[in-house]
C-alpha cells in the first residue's frame, strides 16, 4: 500500500537496506522517496520497542512540508521524527546531555541569526572594521573556518560577547553537539540505538560538521542504524555557506569503511520537457532529463526581461501575478524568488496594497525569532495558525513539541487533562482575543492559556524567562527596518498561514519545493553568483538550475537595471545574459 504510486526505481530505493546514497535530477522523486521511506521503515518498527526514523531536512518549511504529506497518505507519523539537523542536535544531544561540557553547564539559550548579525554588526562598528563578516562556521577541532585574522578577531570578540551572555549560537550548536559526540561516546550509541534510520534531504548541502555529527551517531553501533542521503550535486547552492557534496567515497570513510549503496532515479515528474530543455545547460555535466509527468508537453512561459528598472519593478510583479493568476494558476502555486533575504518583506509589504485579494505566504520570513527551543515560540504558533484539517499534523506536532518542552523546563506534566496533545489543541482552538496588535494579541492569548493552567512565573520561572526572550526578539524584528512588517495580527496571522497564498522567498528558503510558475527577479551580478564566491562560474549555474528546476510551468527571470551593487551598477548573471535562448515575449 505504501508502495503504490511509486516507480519501481523508487521502490528498489525505500526497500533498499543499509546505507544508501541517492543521487538524482531535479524533480525525480527525491523527496518524494524520502517520504515513503520513512512510512514504509516506521511501518516496520516493532511496536514494543521505542525505535524512531528520523528525517533531517535543510529548512524549516520541509520538514513541516514532510508531515502534511504524510498526513495527506494518512500515515501515522508518531514514530517520525522530522527537523533541521539544528533542531535534530538541539533536541537529541544538547538538551539531554549539555550537563556534561564544562561550557554549557551552567545553562544556555539559543541566539538566532537576527541576534547574530546585530551583535557582529555592534562589534564592526565599536572596533571599526568595515568588512562583510557572516561566516561564524567552526571546524571539526572548533576553530573559526573563516581565513581572515581580520574578521577573525572580530568573530573572538563575538564569541567572547556569546560566552558572556551564555548564548551559542547555530555553529556552536553544531560543534558542541559534535564535542559531546566524540568525548562522549555513550550519547552515539544511545541514539544509534534509538534511530533505525536517519535521512538526509539535500545531502549535497550539508556542512562537514553536519556529516561528522551524523555519522558518529551511524557508527556509534557499526551501523545498527541505517543512512540514506538523498540529493543532487548540481544543486549544491550552499558551498561559500560551508556546504559539501561528499562523494561514496568520502561519505565511507566518515562511516569508517562501512558501505554506502549508490542509487539513482531518472525522469522528472515536475516539468514540462521545455522548462528543462531550459535549464539543461546549467548542468556540469548536461546530460538528457525526460519529462514523465502530466504536463510534459506543455508549451507553458519561458521569459526574460533585463530591461525593467528597479523603480518599475514591483508593477512588473504584480502584471506578472495578475497574468497568471488570469490564467488559471491558483495563489499558492505562483512562487516569487529573490536571492538575497532583506528585500523580501518590503517587495511582499509593496506587493500587498496593489494586490489587495490576493493572499501571500511569506511564512519563511515571519518577524519571529526562529528559536525553536522557546515555549512561547510554539505555543504561538497555535495562536498564530486557523484549527483546519489540511494542517492537523503539524499543529498536533506542535502540540506535542508543546508538552515536551513544559516537561524540559519544568521537570513536571501539564495538569489533567492538558498532557494529551488533542486537549491542548482543543484549548488553544477556544482561546480568543479581541486585541488588534500582534504584541498585546499573543500576550493576551498566553495570559489566557497560562491561567487555565496554572503556570505560574515564580514556580517556572525558566518559563517566564523564555517569555521575556520572546516577546523582546518580536519586538525587536517589528521595529527593525529592514524587515519591515507590519504590526497588526491580520496581517501577521496572513504572515504564518498555511500555504494559502503567493509564496515569497529566497532560493534557500524553497529548496525542494516547487510551484507552476515561478517569478525570479534580482539575478544580477553580486548576488547570483554571491560577491565571495571561489568559483563563480559555477556557483551561478548551479544556483539557475535550482531556481529553474523549481518551475513546473512557467519561468519569468528578471534581472532589473538601476540596482546598486556594492558601490556600483547592477549587471545581470553573467550565465543568464550569456545563454541564448529564444524567450517568450
Ligand atoms: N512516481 C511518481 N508518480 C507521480 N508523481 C511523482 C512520482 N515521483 C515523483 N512525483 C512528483 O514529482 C514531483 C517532484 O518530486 P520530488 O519533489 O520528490 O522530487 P525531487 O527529486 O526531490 O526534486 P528536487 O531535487 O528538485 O527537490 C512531485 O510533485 C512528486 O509528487
Amino acid at each position: 500500500m505504501i508502495l503504490n504510486n511509486l516507480t519501481r526505481e523508487q521502490k528498489l530505493a525505500v526497500q533498499q537496506d543499509g546505507h544508501v546514497l541517492l543521487s538524482a535530477c531535479p524533480g525525480s522523486g527525491k523527496t518524494r522517496t524520502i517520504i515513503h521511506k520513512l512510512a514504509y521503515e516506521s511501518s516496520r518498527l516493532d511496536d514494543n520497542s521505542k525505535k524512531k526514523v528520523v528525517a533531517v531536512t535543510f529548512t524549516i518549511r520541509a520538514s513541516d512540508e514532510i508531515f502534511n504529506r504524510l498526513n495527506r497518505m494518512s500515515i501515522d507519523s508518531s514514530r517520525i521524527w522530522s527537523g533541521t539537523l539544528h533542531s535534530f542536535c538541539l533536541e537529541w544531544i544538547l538538551k539531554p546531555y549539555s550537563c556534561y561540557l564544562l561550557e554549557l553547564q551552567n545553562g544556555y539559550t539559543i541566539a538566532d541569526e537576527a541576534y547574530k548579525i546585530s551583535l557582529i554588526n555592534d562589534l564592526k562598528e565599536k572596533y571599526r572594521v568595515n568588512l562583510y563578516i557572516d561566516n561564524t562556521r567552526l571546524d571539526r577541532n572548533g576553530s573559526f573556518v573563516e581565513s581572515d585574522n581580520r574578521k577573525k578577531a572580530i568573530l573572538n570578540y563575538y564569541h567572547q560577547d556569546l560566552k558572556e551572555q551564555k548564548l551559542i549560537d547555530f555553529d556552536l550548536l553544531l560543534y558542541y553537539s559534535y564535542q559531546l559526540l566524540v568525548t562522549y561516546p555513550k550519547i552515539g550509541r544511545v541514539l544509534s540505538n534509538l534511530f533505525h534510520l536517519i535521512c538526509v534531504d539535500e545531502y549535497q548541502d550539508t556542512q562537514d560538521l553536519s556529516y561528522a555529527i551524523i555519522c558518529n551517531i551511524i557508527n556509534a553501533n557499526n551501523g545498527n542504524t541505517s543512512l540514506f542521503l538523498a540529493g543532487d550535486i548540481d544543486q549544491a547552492i550552499y558551498h561559500s555557506l560551508g556546504g559539501v557534496a561528499k562523494n561514496k567515497t568520502e561519505i565511507e570513510s566518515e562511516l569508517n569503511g562501512q558501505k554506502i549503496i549508490e542509487m539513482s532515479l531518472t525522469g522528472n515528474f515536475r516539468s514540462t520537457q521545455r522548462i528543462i530543455d531550459y535549464y539543461n545547460s546549467f548542468q556540469s555535466n548536461p546530460i538528457p532529463i525526460i519529462a514523465q509527468g502530466a504536463n510534459a508537453n506543455e508549451q507553458g512561459v519561458i521569459s526574460y526581461n533585463n530591461t525593467v528598472n528597479q523603480d518599475e519593478l514591483v508593477n512588473e510583479l504584480v502584471r506578472l501575478i495578475q497574468e497568471n493568476i488570469n490564467n488559471g494558476i491558483a495563489e499558492n502555486e505562483i512562487c516569487v524568488l529573490f536571492p538575497q533575504w532583506w528585500l523580501i518583506t518590503s517587495i511582499t509589504g509593496k506587493l500587498k496594497p496593489l494586490l489587495p485579494d490576493v493572499n501571500f505566504d511569506a511564512s519563511g520570513l515571519a518577524p519571529m525569532s526562529k528559536n525553536r527551543d522557546n515555549f512561547w515560540y510554539t505555543l504561538s504558533h497555535l495562536f498564530l495558525t486557523e484549527s483546519s484539517p489540511t494542517i492537523y499534523s503539524l499543529r498536533y506536532k506542535w502540540a506535542k513539541e508543546l508538552i515536551d518542552k513544559f516537561h524540559e523546563h519544568t521537570g513536571t506534566e501539564f495538569p489533567e487533562p492538558y498532557y494529551i496533545e488533542r486537549n491542548i489543541l482543543r484549548l488553544t482552538n477556544s482561546i480568543t482575543s479581541d486585541k488588534t496588535e500582534v504584541v498585546s494579541y499573543l500576550e493576551d492569548c498566553f495570559f489566557q492559556f497560562a491561567n487555565k493552567l496554572n503556570l505560574d512565573s515564580k514556580k517556572y520561572p525558566s518559563l517566564g524567562e523564555s517569555w521575556k526572550v520572546y516577546f523582546k526578539n518580536i519586538k525587536l524584528r517589528l521595529n527593525d527596518r529592514s524587515y519591515n512588517v507590519p504590526s497588526d495580527i491580520d496581517s501577521f496571522k496572513k504572515l504564518y498561514k498555511e500555504r494559502g497564498g503567493i509564496v515569497i522567498n529566497t532560493c534557500m528558503g524553497i529548496k525542494g519545493e516547487e510551484f507552476e510558475t515561478v517569478i525570479a527577479f534580482g539575478l544580477l551580478n553580486g548576488y547570483i553568483p554571491h560577491s565571495n564566491e571561489a568559483s563563480p562560474h559555477h556557483a551561478s549555474n548551479k544556483m539557475m538550475y535550482v531556481i529553474s528546476s523549481r518551475a513546473k510551468k512557467n519561468l519569468h527571470l528578471i534581472s532589473e537595471t538601476g540596482r546598486m551593487i556594492r558601490d556600483s551598477n547592477g549587471v545581470a548573471t553573467p550565465v543568464l545574459s550569456n545563454k541564448r535562448y529564444t524567450y517568450d515575449k
